[in-house]
């Protein structure tokens, strides 16, 4: 109940030292730390959502204090600097939550850290499904990854690249993270790892044998433009690689795999991370750039499609000539209207399976695309995700490739296109300040032209 939860609360979350004592209190035993970690586990769900409100709500920042320091510090403004300093220093000591000392000393204890990884999941999961109204939460969310963006530093990690060799217990959690192409079997995974392709993994010693985000790299001649040619194929015969045939490097998948250190941008270091270490081994290795799917692009275009047809508005999508070549394709009695047949068309992938369908659907679908990737924002980023994180990394939005993931799940997902963020190592940068102070999206003179052909259809 609530009152042991208060009473465990009391016991476990030192009080804030006073600010003469502030570096001179011992920690408390690592037995109250423990106790606390087996306390919380021990809670089923919906208790955590309580016992974690009530953390950040009581166990937070004595606003009381705050706000007679603040008082204090307006009073002193026209004393000295070093009185001055001396307040300000006051006051920003009574503003560190009591929750935040226990953090530290949890993370000093064996599994600590980890603990507090699994527990910014739990506040991520009820931030999200707003279990709860409870304002401290986000602040102690906040707190909670500002102190793990610390301890999860890139210099504090530990690039592992992943081969056959690797441990079993590593391959297999390569194979079990997998969110991209899911790895079917152990042909499959020893291919991942094999000629022409590297796999690499940021590790914490705080965490050891997990992996936290894991990239997969095909290398390749030229820049990718289908999944087919890098996880469907037959083996490749030779087991070394031809030096020459090595000009470009893919990323086809990414995944980071601790959900609590969400925010700390691990994928974003990995990538720069894997950069530097291909250029060293690959000194004229000149191409960098993703292989991406395009997940949400078929349900962003369900949306438009029955939006389109309540306005009437079906031709504004396709021009007249594209609808009569849908409906010859179909050669649909015109009862149908064009745009129901069209969704239901999207919805099945029936079109793949007609050569005239694919070739009359693919100009539409492409500038489709391109302004689903281009075009639509939310809070004026890039709505898609993958591509969002891409621009954030400084990325260009090089390529749109028809009949790129020709899988079921491919077409189902975006009607088989597949798109490349390529990263032009001395343009990231500035790319990426671009595109988070004024959303400016990095794009290819193909890409930007698919998206005029979009704008000049729907007179948008
Ligand atoms: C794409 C990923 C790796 C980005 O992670 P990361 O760089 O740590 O960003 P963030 O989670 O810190 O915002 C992550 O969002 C992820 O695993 N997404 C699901 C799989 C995918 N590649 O879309």
């Amino acid at each position: 109940g609530t009152s042991v939860m208060e009473e465990i609360l009391a016991r476990v979350v030192a009080p804030l030292p006073s600010y003469e004592t502030r570096d001179k209190s011992p920690p408390p035993p690592e037995s109250t730390s423990l106790e606390f970690m087996n306390y919380y586990r021990g809670l089923e769900k919906e208790d955590k959502v309580d016992f974690l409100s009530k953390l950040s709500q009581e166990c937070g920042v004595d606003h009381k204090t705050v706000s007679e320091l603040a008082t204090k510090l307006l009073d002193t403004q026209r004393r000295d600097q070093a009185t001055i300093l001396q307040a300000e220093d006051r006051l920003r000591y009574s503003l560190t939550p009591r929750y935040k000392q226990l953090f530290s000393h949890v993370s000093r204890v064996e599994g600590g850290v980890k603990f507090l990884v699994d527990l910014r999941a739990d506040l991520l999961e009820i931030l999200a499904s707003k279990a709860s109204e409870n304002p401290h939460i986000r602040d102690l969310n906040g707190t909670l990854k500002s102190l793990l963006s610390k301890w999860f530093a890139v210099g504090l990690l530990r690039l592992e690249r992943i081969t056959w060799q690797s441990p079993c217990e590593i391959l297999q959690k390569i194979s079990q993270y997998e969110a991209v192409h899911p790895v079917r079997n152990w042909t499959d995974l020893k291919r991942r790892v094999g000629p022409y392709r590297r796999c690499y993994a940021f590790t914490h010693a705080a965490m050891p044998g997990e992996p936290l985000v894991v990239l997969h790299v095909a290398l390749t001649e030229d820049i990718s433009d289908n999944i087919q040619s890098i996880v469907r194929e037959f083996a490749t015969l030779d087991a070394e690689e031809d030096i020459n045939k090595i000009n470009s490097a893919i990323f086809y998948s990414i995944s980071s795999t601790q959900a609590g250190l969400q925010g700390v941008e691990l994928g974003n270091y990995l990538i720069k991370r894997v950069v530097r270490e291909l250029q060293s081994e690959f000194p004229h290795m000149a191409q960098f750039s993703s292989l991406s799917p395009i997940p949400g692009f078929c349900s962003w275009l369900q949306g438009l499609l029955s939006q389109y047809r309540k306005e009437g508005r079906g031709a504004d999508l396709l021009s007249e000539q594209e609808w009569s070549e849908v409906a010859q394709a179909l050669d649909s009695n015109a009862g149908t209207p064009p745009v129901d047949s069209l969704r239901k068309l999207i919805a099945t992938g029936e079109w793949t399976r007609s050569e005239k369908l694919c070739l009359a659907l693919e100009p539409v679908l492409m500038r489709l695309c391109a302004w689903y990737l281009y075009g639509e924002k939310r809070r004026g980023f890039a709505l898609n995700p993958v591509a969002n994180f891409h621009l954030q990394n400084g990325a260009t939005m090089w390529r749109i490739n028809w009949r790129a993931d020709t899988s079921p799940r491919g077409v189902a997902n975006s009607c088989g296109i597949m798109v490349n963020y390529r990263y032009f190592l001395n343009e990231t940068t500035n790319n990426s300040v671009l595109y988070l102070q004024n959303k400016a999206v990095a794009a290819s003179e193909q890409v930007l032209g698919l998206v005029s052909q979009f704008q000049k259809n729907s007179k948008l």
